[in-house]
This record gives structure tokens, C-alpha cells and sequence, in this order.
């Protein structure tokens, strides 16, 4: 049973439309990256999701619960893509105070472990408004996480914080994940979202033009993987026309003593070594390049 499903989900603004008949279908216990550039619709259509925003039109169902968000609003953990505070409470006053006006008080101990988790214990009792860009972040993931919800909606979690906090996050989503969550993140990060993600959307003008795991993803593009050979130093003139010769059938290039060869597929390296060593050629070392999220992505 999916955990988000959506069935031709729409938005416009006027008449603009900004997210357009989106059906997309997302398991218990994904990470989901959903990728995009600036203005491709992916806020709105996780504003939907949320119930920030109604569609135009579609179908949405949520923990299978049909429509109605109000009644699994506690299932259910937001990171909006702005979150605001008040300067005046603590990080520990602003989960208590959120607890209670959504009418679901919080144990001290839970509230410490939330912040715990999200790398803000030692500035429980600082007040928000000396915060940072990348504490108020981390505030907001520990506003999301506080009712220890079963599914999590995080807006760029990651970005405008430091590398150290953003590799502390990442783990927290891996770790919530491990605890059964489900995740469904947006970011512009794609090393981030190539490492974590078990599967991804990329959207484009409000469509989506691409879903899949990484593997999928590069085999639906044919991406080219990069095979770096470092050769002996020693490679003579006729021998490099020789190599050139048996493997008319790839791209090639030198790179002093590297020779690099693009192949579709790991299973053609063996013919390109064996092409080598049949030139008497020694190999010191094989490296293989796959294709990023990113080049993936830049192709789009
Ligand atoms: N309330 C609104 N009224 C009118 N247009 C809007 C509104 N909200 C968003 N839009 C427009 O919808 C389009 C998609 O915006 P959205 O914020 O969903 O994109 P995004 O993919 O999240 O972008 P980013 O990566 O920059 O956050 C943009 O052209 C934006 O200007």
C-alpha cells in the first residue's frame, strides 16, 4: 500500500498551471528525492500534499486516508520550505509551545531528544532570533519530528547549513528511515539526494519528467560510465595505433599514460583489458567513472 499516491494532480494559479497531472506513488519506507529546477512546481505540489495549498484538480491519498489532512495531521511530519519563529522563545520553548497549541503536549525528555537529533542540544536555551540560517533549519526539522510522525515532508533539509551539519542530517534521515519513516525530501543538493534517496523524480515545468532509482535512472538515459585505465609509461607510437585499431568500436582518448574509454555497460571492460594484454600492455589500475545524478540531471 503506498504511502502517498497522487492521480493527475493539478495546480494554477490563475491560469497559470504550475504543477500539471502529476500521478506518482511513493512506498513505506522510502527516501524520496524530488528534484527540479528553481520554479519547476515542486513546492507546490508538496504544498498540496500537505494541505497548504488545494489542487485545481487530481486525486491525492495520504496515509490512505483519503483527502481529509486534518485527521492524520499528527502522522505526519512537515518541513516547509520557509519555516518562521519567534524571536523571543527558545529552541526548547518553540517545541513546547508548538506541541501545545497543536494539542498534543510533549514529555521534556522527548523535546530534548528531538533536539538532540537534530544537532541543538547546548542551544536549547538560546533564544531564536540569535539563531543562525542553519539552526533555524534544524529547529524546523525538530518542529517536524516532535510528534514522531510516520511520514515526513522535508523542503531542501538540507540547505544553508554547514557541511558538518548537513552530513549530521543526512544520517538522521537515514536513521528515521531505518525506523521504518517514510521521506519525502526535496533538494537542490544532488550528491546528497544520489546518496540517500532510494528512488527519485526529476521535475520539469510541472511535469515530471523522470522517475526511478539511480540505476534505472542511468540505464533509461544510456549514460556512458568512463573506464580510467592507467597503463605502463612506456606506450609506444604503433602500439597506441594498434589499440586504437581493436577498439575501433568506442570512443577513446589518452591522457599521458591513461587511457580512457567510454562504455555502455561494466560487462565490455573484460574486451577492452583483454585488447591490452594482447598488445603485451601491462594495467597498473582500472577505475570506472559511473555518471552522477548530476550529469543525469544537467542532460534534462
Ligand atoms: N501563490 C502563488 N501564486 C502565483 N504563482 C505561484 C505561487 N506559488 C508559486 N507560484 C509559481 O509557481 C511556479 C512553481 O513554483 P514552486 O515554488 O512550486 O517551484 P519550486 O520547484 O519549488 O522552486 P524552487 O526550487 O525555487 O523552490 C513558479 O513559477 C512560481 O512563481
Amino acid at each position: 500500500m503506498p504511502v502517498i499516491e497522487t492521480e493527475k494532480l493539478s495546480k494554477s494559479f490563475s491560469r497559470n498551471e504550475v504543477v500539471s497531472s502529476i500521478s506518482l506513488k511513493v512506498e513505506k519506507g522510502e527516501i524520496f528525492g524530488f528534484l527540479g529546477r528553481n520554479g519547476a512546481g515542486k513546492t507546490t505540489f508538496v504544498n498540496m500534499l500537505t494541505g497548504i495549498t488545494l489542487p485545481t484538480s487530481g486525486r491525492m491519498l495520504l496515509l490512505n486516508n483519503n483527502n481529509d489532512i486534518d485527521q492524520i495531521k499528527h502522522r505526519v511530519g512537515v518541513l516547509p520550505d520557509y519555516s518562521t519563529f519567534y524571536d523571543h522563545l527558545s529552541a526548547k520553548d518553540h517545541l513546547k509551545y508548538f506541541c501545545k497549541v497543536s494539542g498534543k503536549p510533549a514529555a521534556t525528555s522527548k523535546i530534548e531528544e528531538v533536539l538532540r537529533a537534530v544537532g541543538l542540544i547546548g542551544h536549547e536555551k538560546k533564544k531564536v532570533g540569535k539563531f543562525s540560517f542553519g539552526m533555524k533549519k534544524k529547529l524546523g526539522i525538530a518542529q517536524a519530528l516532535i510528534h514522531d510522525p510516520e511520514l515526513l515532508f522535508l523542503d531542501e533539509p538540507t540547505s544553508g547549513v554547514d557541511a558538518e551539519s548537513a552530513i549530521h542530517i543526512q544520517r538522521l534521515i537515514l536513521e528515521l528511515q531505518k525506523n521504518g519513516k517514510t521521506i519525502f525530501m526535496t533538494s537542490h543538493n544532488l550528491d546528497e539526494v544520489e546518496r540517500i534517496c532510494t528512488r527519485i523524480a526529476i521535475m520539469k515545468e510541472g511535469h515530471i519528467h523522470s522517475t526511478g532509482t539511480m540505476k534505472e535512472l542511468k540505464k533509461k538515459y544510456q549514460t556512458r560510465s568512463r573506464v580510467q585505465i592507467k597503463l605502463s609509461s612506456h606506450i609506444k607510437k604503433e602500439q597506441k595505433e594498434n589499440i586504437k585499431n581493436l577498439l575501433f568500436s568506442y570512443s577513446i582518448e589518452w591522457k599521458d599514460s591513461m587511457l580512457l574509454v567510454d562504455v555502455m555497460a561494466e560487462e565490455e571492460i573484460p574486451t577492452i583489458v583483454h585488447a591490452l594484454s594482447k598488445e603485451g600492455i601491462d594495467i597498473f589500475a582500472v577505475h570506472v567513472h559511473e555518471p552522477s545524478l548530476q550529469e543525469i540531471f544537467l542532460r534534462q
